[in-house]
């Protein structure tokens, strides 16, 4: 599935309508139409509900169901189901128009409402006489019909009397900066009246590319998108503000925006994995494979105070299913993590006091990748000093795929983007996994800068560095420098906790090191990890009780 800016959809609009010569009107048409639907459903999920007493059906759906299929369907005739709702007269539902093409998708809608049955009062933002092209022929067609309208002028409050839903088709991709004057009252009232808002294409007060939100917006229950997800409706805050998205085609193929645009994003599902991505979900291993087969991950993490870290990456790229694992660690350290996990290697590399690093150590680090697969560097790491050229002469010098996190970033940031002058001497891939706040330092910018736009920054940083880079958080963010980003969909909210960023580093070397590509890998991990999450969540009795550790064991 494609997720496109707003810049986009107006380019693939202008493509069918001027290049197969679609008319727009029709485009409009199906959106409305789209939207129409959409509202109709959930006045008729209202209706079946309230034929309840206190909550049980009066007739059991399964009673029902089994008494249809007994009945069959041969003779029989139903009219257009979906846009003739039964008994629905009971609704009224208020249509805020604004004066662009997303008002017009509005008073398409609203013909489809009427001649269900539904009741409608338009609610117009500014004259319309302002309407322009399709949307004002759409004003003359509604007028017509008789469907009451008003002017909201911005005086006096707008009630929404006798109303059982709205309808939010003031501003969609063409909107401009925070909602102004009626628009921006008109969605405070909207807001203030308990109804239930479906929105046009895209919440009203949404940024459309990067999910931030201006002031006022559109709390919807749900956002009818049309033809390809908007950027905004997949990145938080603006993902919160739509409800639930339903996005709806209307006669612009999303498969137009493959190879189109410089840069391509995707919403991260099972057929991207196997069909773009060529990932096995099954991970089929060959009958005569053995450890050696799968790789080695060598780790460098971990503190005496830190221990944890490295432990918990280590069981992770153990679980996500390399061969071996070594963790190289402060010679402090090491008696007290023996046995911790003892399918795993320990290698001292490190000598700084209290269990901590030191720079002497980076030719240790070269020396034990020598006979390893997969680098990863950072969880748990602390910062020592000299630390940054010590992290270059290891970039540098070990080819191998790298995974950097944590620590590691904080000296990469440190680095700027100097760090990454000796790339062309690398062959190996980099994947650099930073939270929000490391993202913030690495790019220069504050953490909510980063978080206002995700995309964007993961995309323009893994362009210039050449690194696979992974921004964790809520729908993280794979970027890859060929131009390529990936929205995970994966994980909830427990996973907020101490660790689980530790799991993710381990998960995607374990990957690397069976042989993934970095983009495989980091795409595949980031979707794995989610996924064992939400099965921990489901093991326990409230996701906010899930810990790192226990997401691990359902890799
Ligand atoms: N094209 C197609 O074929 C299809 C398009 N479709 C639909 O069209 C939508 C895009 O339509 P659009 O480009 O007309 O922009 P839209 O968001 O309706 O309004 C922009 C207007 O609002 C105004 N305005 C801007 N910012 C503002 C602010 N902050 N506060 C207040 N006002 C503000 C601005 O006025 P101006 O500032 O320029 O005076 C301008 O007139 C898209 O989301 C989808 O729903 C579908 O039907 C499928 C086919
Ligand atoms: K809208």
């Amino acid at each position: 599935m494609y997720v496109v800016t707003a810049d986009q959809m107006r380019e693939l609009d202008e493509y069918v309508i001027e290049s197969w010569g679609v008319p727009s009107v029709s485009l409009m048409e199906n959106a409305g139409k789209a939207l129409a639907e959409e509202v109709l459903h959930l006045c008729q999920n209202r209706q079946s509900k309230e034929q309840t007493v206190n909550g049980n059906p009066l007739i059991s759906t399964e009673a029902r169901a089994a008494f249809d299929r007994w009945k069959g369907t041969r003779g029989q005739i139903s009219n257009d189901a979906v846009l003739r709702g039964e008994k629905v007269c009971a609704e009224h539902w208020y249509i805020l128009v604004g004066k662009g093409n997303n008002g017009g998708d509005g008073l398409v809608a609203a013909r489809h409402l009427w001649e269900a049955g539904i009741g409608i009062t338009l609610v117009f933002a500014g004259s319309p006489k302002e309407l322009r092209e399709e949307a004002l022929l759409e004003y003359h067609t509604a007028e017509s019909m008789g469907i009451p309208s008003i002017l909201f002028t911005g005086q006096g409050d707008l009630t929404f009397a006798g109303g059982t839903g709205i309808i939010d088709a003031l501003l969609g991709t063409g909107s401009k900066g925070a909602p102004r004057n009626t628009y921006a009252s008109l969605i405070q009232a909207a807001n203030g009246s308990g109804l239930p808002i479906i929105s046009a294409d895209i919440p009203s007060g949404l940024n459309a590319d990067t999910g931030a939100l201006y002031e006022p917006h559109i709390r919807a229950e749900m956002t009818v998108c049309f033809a390809l997800l908007k950027r905004g409706l997949t990145q938080f805050p603006g993902a919160d503000a739509a409800g639930h998205i339903k996005v709806r085609s209307v006669g612009i193929p999303p498969q137009l925006a493959e190879g189109r645009f410089r840069e391509t994003v995707y919403l991260l599902t099972k057929d991207i994995l196997s069909e773009k991505l060529k990932v096995d979900l099954t991970q089929r291993r060959a009958e005569d494979g053995h450890k050696g087969t799968y790789g080695h991950v060598l780790l460098v993490a971990g503190t005496l105070a830190m221990s944890g870290a490295g432990l918990l990456s280590c069981r992770a790229a153990l679980r996500s299913g390399s061969g071996l694992a070594t963790w190289a660690l402060p010679s402090e350290l090491l008696p007290h993590v023996i046995g911790a996990v003892p399918e795993l290697m320990l290698a001292a590399a490190a000598d700084g006091p209290q269990g901590t690093w030191n720079r002497v150590s980076a030719q240790n680090i070269i020396k034990l990748a020598e006979s390893r697969d997969v680098i990863a560097i950072g969880p748990g790491l602390g910062r020592f000093e000299e630390d940054t050229a010590w992290l270059s002469q290891i970039y540098k010098e070990v080819d191998l795929p790298m995974v950097i996190d944590a620590d590691g970033l904080n000296m990469l940031a440190e680095g700027g983007l100097d760090f990454f002058e000796h790339k062309r001497c690398r062959k190996a891939p980099v994947i650099l996994t930073p939270h929000p706040g490391e993202m913030a330092r690495l790019a220069g910018v504050s953490t909510k800068e980063i978080q206002q736009n995700r995309i964007d920054h993961a995309l323009s940083y893994s362009a210039k560095t050449g690194v696979t880079l992974v921004l964790k958080g809520s729908r993280t963010v794979i970027a890859t420098p060929e131009g390529n980003a990936y929205i995970n969909m994966t994980g909830h909210a427990g996973m907020g906790t101490g660790g689980t960023g530790d799991a993710l580093t381990g998960i995607i070397a374990g990957l690397l090191a069976q042989g993934y590509s970095a983009e495989q890998a980091a795409v595949f991990g980031v979707y794995q990890h989610g996924k064992a999450g939400e099965t921990a969540a489901m093991m326990r009795a409230h996701p906010a009780g899930v810990m790192a550790g226990d997401l691990i064991e359902y890799l």
